[in-house]
């Protein structure tokens, strides 16, 4: 795995540059910015350089750029090669077949009002604008509360990892520290005003292994306080809030009281829901 360093970024891109702490080269061609790897696929390319990005090695071919399609497929890319019954693979099945319906259910709000509600929250250019997402994204994260602490944790359809936990992690742990503050995303934080969420992301930060390895607070952060420069001219990136994660998981989930953000245009936007 190729890891491009989090900023600048300007019209060139993510750029490679094994200097910066935990950013690689660029093993494969050694390209000093994404947008070659793009180009040595298509010539032609006009599209976004974004990551992430699946090259084939044998084909030399793009594969893949769309998250949420890896997510569901690369579990079960390679089990025709695989020795044992694919169905034994443990813990890789992310689109359980009980769950589907449910995951089905959920995926549209999560990721149009949470996943991508707080980029539209962050990037608007006026104050009505930003009202008018930054409301629904805190009437999903209180019905995701309501949800987890429904379902009896420790994750957010009970006791397997789905395709949602996966989805919603890497906006839940970047809340607190850059969406509060650098997009303006503060009616509430993870850590004040959702303690069943707080304790899920507790649970998959330091009990689960995968989740703690594969994030990195000085790329997250500098990668958004560094290369926005409309949203935070100066490019200070604060030090704040302390821990990035807190630690203390409560095992026993009966104990928890689901919490909300009880802002009147929050409440009325949830009960449209
Ligand atoms: N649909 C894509 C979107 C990927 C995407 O937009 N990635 C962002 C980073 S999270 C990116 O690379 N943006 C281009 C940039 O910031 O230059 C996916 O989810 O895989």
């Amino acid at each position: 795995m190729s890891i491009v360093r989090p900023y600048p970024k300007s019209e060139t891109g993510w750029r490679f540059d094994e200097t910066y702490p935990n950013a690689t080269p660029d093993h494969l061609f050694n390209s000093r910015f994404m947008h070659q790897l793009y180009f040595r696929d298509d010539p032609a390319y006009k599209g976004k350089y974004s990551v992430p990005l699946l090259w084939d090695k044998k084909t030399n071919r793009i594969v893949n750029n769309e998250s949420a399609e890896m997510l569901r497929w690369l579990p079960h890319a390679f089990n025709s090669i695989l020795e044992e019954d694919p169905g034994d693979v443990e813990g890789l099945d992310f689109y359980p077949a009980d769950l589907r319906k449910k995951i089905d259910e959920v995926t549209p709000w999560l990721t149009s009002l949470i996943c991508s509600g707080v980029y539209k929250a962050g990037f608007v250019r006026n104050q009505d604008n930003y009202e008018k997402n930054v409301v629904p994204l805190f009437a999903a994260l209180n019905n995701l509360e309501a949800l987890v602490y429904a379902n009896g944790g420790p994750y957010i359809l009970g006791t397997k990892l789905t395709e949602l936990d996966l989805l919603a992690y890497p906006t839940i742990v970047r809340f607190d520290t850059v969406y509060a503050q650098h997009f303006k995303t503060n009616l509430g934080m993870i850590r004040h005003d959702y303690p069943v969420l707080n304790n899920w992301l507790k649970n998959l930060y330091w009990n689960v292994e995968g989740f703690k390895e594969s994030t990195d607070f000085k790329h997250i952060k500098e990668n958004y306080t560094k290369s926005h420069g409309d949203i935070n001219p100066l490019a200070i990136t604060p030090l704040g809030p302390y821990p990035d994660v807190e630690e203390g998981y409560a095992s026993d989930w009966s104990k928890l009281k689901p919490g909300k953000v009880a802002h009147p245009l929050v409440l009325e936007a949830q009960s449209k829901l």
